[in-house]
C-alpha cells in the first residue's frame, strides 16, 4: 500500500453521525497456563475506549501485539471483556443480546486478515454465501436466493458473477477471495464491519482495489467500520479517524489528518517517524530509539510507553494519564498534555472521562 498515492477525500469526522458500536473503558486479561505448570496473566487491553459511527471508518493502528485484534474481538463479542462495556446503540451488549446472539452478528461482522482461512475450501462460492444468507433471511425459493447471491457478488465486484459462483476458493485470486469474504459479511446486511488487516495478505497491486471497495461500502451503505492496520498510508487513505494503541492502552485518537500531521503523543510520533511512507513521516529531528514493546504478562505501571519515552517523568511511571482533549475531536493520554495532580500520585489508572 505504501507505494500508492494518498488522497484527502475522507479525512473528516462527522460528529453528528450516530455511534453504533462502542467499547467503553474495556480491559481484557488472558489467563495463560504453561505446559510445565504455573501460569501468567496477559494484560492485552487496558481501559480502552473506541467509538464507531455510522458512515465513518476508524483506523486502529499500532505495532504488533499492541492489542488491536483483541479490541476488535471484544467489539465482535468473540470473548467477554474482563472489565468495561461493549455498547450497541448505546446499550450494553451482553445485557441486551448475550454472546453468540444471531441478532448481534447480523448487525456486526468481522473480516479477517486471511481470506483463505475464513472460507470453506471444500465448497464453492455459492455455498459460502448461501449459508450466511439463509442464516439471517428467509427466501421464497431457489431463484430468489440465486438472485441475491449474484447481486452480492456484483456489489463487491466479484465478477463475472455467473461464471465465478461455482468456483472453489482455491480457484480464486487472493483479491477475489477477500471480495468473497466481504460479500459474505454483507450477506447479513450489517451496520458495522470490523476489518482486521484485510489487505495485509494480498498482493500489493490489488490492495488499493479492496480499500476502494471498503470506502464505497461505507459511503453507499452508511456502514460503520473499524480498519485495523500496521500501515499508516492505508489508514490515511481510508479512514475518517485514527486511534493509536500501544501495549494495550489507547494513547491518541482524532481525525486522520489531525493525528498524522500533528501527533501529540510521543509514541504516535515514533510510529509515524518509523513509517516507511514518505507522505506520513515527520521531520521531528533526531531519531528516537525504537526499543522493544513490553512484556504484557508484566507490563510497566502507569503509562506503558514510559520505558521507551524520551520525555518520561516520574508520574508516567506510576499513573496512567487521563484523557486530554487537544481539540474538539483530537485527544491523547499523555502527561505532557495533562494537568498533574498536586498531591502524591497513587499507583492506579485515572480512567477515561469520556
Ligand atoms: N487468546 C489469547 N490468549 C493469550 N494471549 C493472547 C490471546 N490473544 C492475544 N493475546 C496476547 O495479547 C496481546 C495483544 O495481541 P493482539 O493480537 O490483540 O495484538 P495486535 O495489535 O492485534 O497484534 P498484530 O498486529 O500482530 O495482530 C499479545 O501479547 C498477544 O500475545
Amino acid at each position: 500500500m505504501t507505494s500508492q498515492p494518498v488522497t484527502a477525500e475522507t479525512r473528516t469526522v462527522d460528529r453528528d453521525a450516530p455511534v453504533v458500536l462502542e467499547a467503553k473503558n474495556v480491559s481484557k486479561h488472558f489467563d495463560v497456563h504453561s505446559a510445565f505448570g504455573g501460569g501468567s496473566v496477559i494484560h492485552a487491553v487496558e481501559d480502552a475506549s473506541l467509538q464507531l459511527r455510522r458512515g465513518q471508518i476508524v483506523a486502529l493502528v499500532g505495532e504488533s501485539g499492541s492489542g488491536k485484534t483483541t479490541l476488535a474481538r471484544l467489539l465482535a463479542q468473540f470473548y467477554p471483556v474482563t472489565s468495561g462495556e461493549i455498547r450497541l446503540d448505546g446499550e450494553p451488549v451482553d445485557a441486551k443480546l448475550g454472546f453468540g446472539n444471531r441478532e448481534f452478528h447480523s448487525r456486526v461482522q468481522l473480516i479477517f486478515q486471511d481470506p483463505f482461512g475464513a472460507l470453506n475450501p471444500q465448497k464453492p462460492v455459492r455455498h459460502n454465501l448461501e449459508r450466511a444468507l439463509k442464516l439471517h433471511h428467509d427466501f421464497a425459493g431457489r431463484a430468489e436466493l440465486q438472485g441475491r447471491i449474484l447481486q452480492l457478488m456484483e456489489r463487491v465486484n466479484l465478477t463475472p458473477a455467473a461464471d465465478l459462483v461455482d468456483a472453489y476458493p482455491h480457484q480464486l485470486s487472493g483479491g477475489q477471495r477477500q471480495r468473497l469474504v466481504i460479500a459474505r459479511a454483507l450477506a447479513v446486511d450489517p451496520e458495522v464491519i470490523l476489518a482486521d488487516e484485510p489487505i495485509s495478505m494480498l498482493d500489493v497491486s490489488i490492495r488499493l482495489d479492496i480499500l476502494n471497495l471498503l470506502r464505497k461500502l461505507r459511503d453507499e451503505q452508511d456502514l460503520a467500520m473499524l480498519y485495523i492496520t500496521h500501515d499508516i498510508a492505508s489508514a490515511r487513505y481510508l479512514a475518517n479517524a485514527v486511534q493509536v494503541m500501544y501495549a494495550g492502552q489507547t494513547v491518541e485518537g482524532g481525525p486522520t489528518e489531525s493525528v498524522i500531521q500533528n501527533p501529540q503523543h510521543p509514541y504516535t510520533q515514533l510510529l509515524l517517524e518509523s513509517s516507511p511512507d514518505p507522505e506520513t513521516s515527520l521531520d521531528a529531528g533526531a531519531a528516537l530509539d525504537l526499543g522493544e514493546p513490553p512484556n504484557l504478562a508484566d507490563p510497566p505501571a502507569g503509562c506503558r510507553f514510559h520505558p521507551r519515552c524520551p520525555f518520561a517523568m516520574d508520574i508516567c511511571k506510576t499513573t496512567f494519564p487521563p484523557r486530554s482533549q487537544l481539540s474538539a475531536d483530537h485527544w491523547t493520554h499523555c502527561w505532557l498534555h495533562a494537568e498533574k495532580p498536586t498531591d502524591t500520585p497513587k499507583t492506579q489508572e485515572l480512567g477515561d472521562p469520556s
